[in-house]
């Protein structure tokens, strides 16, 4: 990628004041991309790995074989992806082995949404999951308990996935819904009552509480400051805050990045983590996706590690957390949805969401079958 150097973009703060020559078309173009007051520095990002982590964030395939050198003829790309499944087997040609390991235990499900359930698109808003998904997952629901797990917030995701059969944590597991029976400790400050969509009573568990006025501060800042960067896009996720830089051209990237770096250093109660295309602001809080797994499978009950076999499909770095997490005490099974070759803490691996509807859809017919 071509990152715009500091000088391009570190002059006046109003660019846009001194137009080009009318030769000069493609410039004229990213300059009025640039917002017209721009952070006074970009020096930070540049030198504290910022930039080569969004860079490096959900990559498309031929860019990243093309980045270490690897020729992209899709025979080559073959080669390198079946190479890596030897350390990441396919969760798909696995699938007895899997079934051999949950022989006399409960499998429990977890699911990420975006990139899982519903393929990267563009726009946030129009990432939805198709009907034959959402029959895939209420099946898999009938036999297993399941769980969506999402970076989004939980209404959100819940609107998205319109199963009232599933458990949902929405704000990277900062935001859990469980029915009253459920919740292991009503008296904690964390939990709260509340109704669900259809007016049940439910539990809240939401660590987080005391963020809601800083996120919502930091929300409104990110939305100003952004303003003017074309292709920017901030959501408010209840305990966290996301700033999508993908609709965002490549030369403004380091602007995205240095705007929500000066904020942050106005909260150092926030921390940032990186997703795809996405930068998010979350509470320094010791919650993830990882805890919220052992929460859930605690509160389910099952804290006996012996009786059930938990299984997280998900496809991003924040759920490398729950990956890492299911490797320790449960011994589960972290899946990782990727298309390229990359490091993580998952056990095995899917392709795509196509290959996931696949693997729930397996993982329901080998339990019809068994009713008959
Ligand atoms: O934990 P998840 O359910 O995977 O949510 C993670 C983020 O997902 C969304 O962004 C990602 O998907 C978008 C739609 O395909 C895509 O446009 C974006 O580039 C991806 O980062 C969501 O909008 C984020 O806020 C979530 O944090």
């Amino acid at each position: 990628m071509q990152c715009g150097s500091g000088d391009e973009i570190a002059g006046s703060p109003y660019l846009m004041d001194s137009i080009p020559s009318s030769s000069d078309k493609k410039t004229l173009k990213s300059v009025l991309t640039i917002p017209r007051k721009k952070p006074a520095k970009l020096d930070d990002v540049r030198s504290n790995g910022w930039l080569d982590s969004m860079m490096s964030s959900s990559p498309p395939r031929k860019k990243i074989l093309k980045e270490v050198n690897i020729d992209v003829s899709s025979d080559d790309a073959d080669v390198t992806y079946l190479s890596w499944t030897i350390k990441y087997p396919s969760a798909l040609n696995s699938f007895q082995q899997i079934m051999r390991q949950a022989r006399n235990k409960q499998i429990v499900i977890f699911l990420d949404y975006d990139g899982t359930l519903s393929p990267i698109v563009d726009d946030p808003d129009r990432a939805f999951m198709s009907n034959e998904m959402r029959s895939a997952v209420r099946n898999v629901a009938k036999y297993f308990p399941t769980a969506i797990i999402s970076g989004r917030r939980r209404d959100k995701v819940y609107e998205l996935v319109g199963l009232t059969e599933l458990y949902y944590a929405g704000s990277h597991g900062m935001d859990i819904m469980l029915p009253v029976k459920n919740m292991p400790s009503t008296n904690d400050s964390k939990c709260i009552k509340s109704t669900d969509q259809q007016g049940k009573e439910v539990n809240l568990f939401q660590p987080a509480r005391k963020f809601l006025p800083m996120i919502d501060e930091v929300f409104k800042t990110l939305v100003e400051k952004t303003k003017d960067i074309k292709g920017a896009k901030v959501e408010h996720h209840k305990f966290c805050a996301s700033v999508h830089y993908r609709n965002v051209d490549e030369n403004n990237w380091p602007v995205v990045a240095q705007y929500v770096h000066d904020i942050l250093k106005d909260y150092p109660r926030l921390r940032l983590t990186h997703g795809r295309k996405v930068l998010e602001l979350r509470p320094v809080i010791d919650w993830h996706k990882g805890k919220a797994v052992e929460f859930l499978l605690e509160s389910l009950g099952f804290s006996n590690s012996n009786d059930v076999l938990p299984i997280y499909i998900g496809d991003d770095r924040t759920d490398e957390d729950a990956f890492k997490a299911l490797r320790g005490k449960y011994q589960g099974y972290g899946i990782l949805v990727s298309t390229i070759p990359k490091e993580s803490n998952a056990f095995f691996s899917l392709r795509d969401p196509s290959e996931v509807k696949e693997f729930l859809e397996s993982l329901a017919r080998t339990m019809e079958d068994k009713d008959i």
